[in-house]
């Protein structure tokens, strides 16, 4: 992914096929296409007919289910994940090297079987929610928030996993450790105008882009918009020109 329009990807937090359609139609009315991101929210209304609406509509697709089990469980649902003909996926970097490794196999099997590229594999690092305080409250873990993900990123990398989720906070710091071509896809990004909302560990489009991320990811700074494809814009223009 480089500095481009599809290196944008949006969360399309939302249940329904109506509410997709609308935020699909707004992002149209732009000259590019984004990927989008379908949550659990989206996947466990609407399933896999969810999936093949949005791939008719030409968008690539970035299914973010964070799988999270044992090594055997993970692999299984990666083979049927595999097959979907989708760009990108997630497992908690926190299930281990091992589970992270069950997972890439699973996802090659499937595409393999359906005929299909597989999609790339993001282990999620410590989620944006997390603040440096509940990691040592309550996870904890006495490093600090920087080397705790910068740990996970390295096990992923060395796992076989694609990138990592994280936030734009820790890119500068993951970076010199892990493969060049490892993607550091981090959402957490606000506009100074945008409330944080649960999101603790922030950076604006502008910061992320200049920290080196090699994609961002936003939902509600765009899907609670009143105008979603003038938010989009206002944000891809801070991600792509900065100094
Ligand atoms: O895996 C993710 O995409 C993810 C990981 C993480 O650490 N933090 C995080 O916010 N996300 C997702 O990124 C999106 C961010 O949404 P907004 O906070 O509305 O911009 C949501 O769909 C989250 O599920």
């Amino acid at each position: 992914m480089n500095a481009s329009a599809n290196s944008i990807i949006v969360a399309l937090d939302v249940s329904t096929t109506s509410s997709v359609d609308q935020l699909l139609d707004q992002l149209s009315q732009t000259d590019d296409r984004p990927a989008v991101k379908v949550g659990m929210e989206l996947f466990y209304s609407e399933g896999t007919a969810m999936i093949r609406h949005i791939q008719q509509c030409g968008f690539d697709i970035f299914l973010d289910l964070k799988l999270h089990d044992i090594p055997n469980t993970v692999e299984r649902a990666a083979y049927q994940l595999g097959q979907l003909g989708i760009q990108y996926t997630t497992v908690h970097a926190l299930g281990g090297g091992t589970m992270i490794a069950a997972a890439k196999r699973g996802l090659q099997r499937g595409a393999q079987q359906a005929h299909v590229t597989p999609p790339k594999l993001l282990a999620v690092t410590e989620l944006t929610s997390i603040s440096e305080k509940m990691l040592v409250n309550e996870q904890h873990v006495s490093l600090p928030m920087t080397d705790q993900v910068r740990q996970l990123a390295q096990l992923a990398d060395t796992s076989g996993a694609d990138g990592v989720i994280c936030s734009p906070q820790e890119v500068t710091t993951i970076k010199p450790f892990v493969n060049d071509d490892f993607l550091l896809v981090t959402p957490g990004i606000r506009l100074t105008t945008n409330p944080a909302d649960d999101q603790q560990r922030i950076m604006t489009p502008r910061q992320a882009a200049k920290a080196g991320s090699s994609a961002i990811v936003v939902g509600r700074p765009i899907t609670q918009s009143s105008q979603p494809a003038n938010a989009y814009m206002t944000i891809k223009k801070e991600w792509l020109i900065h100094d």
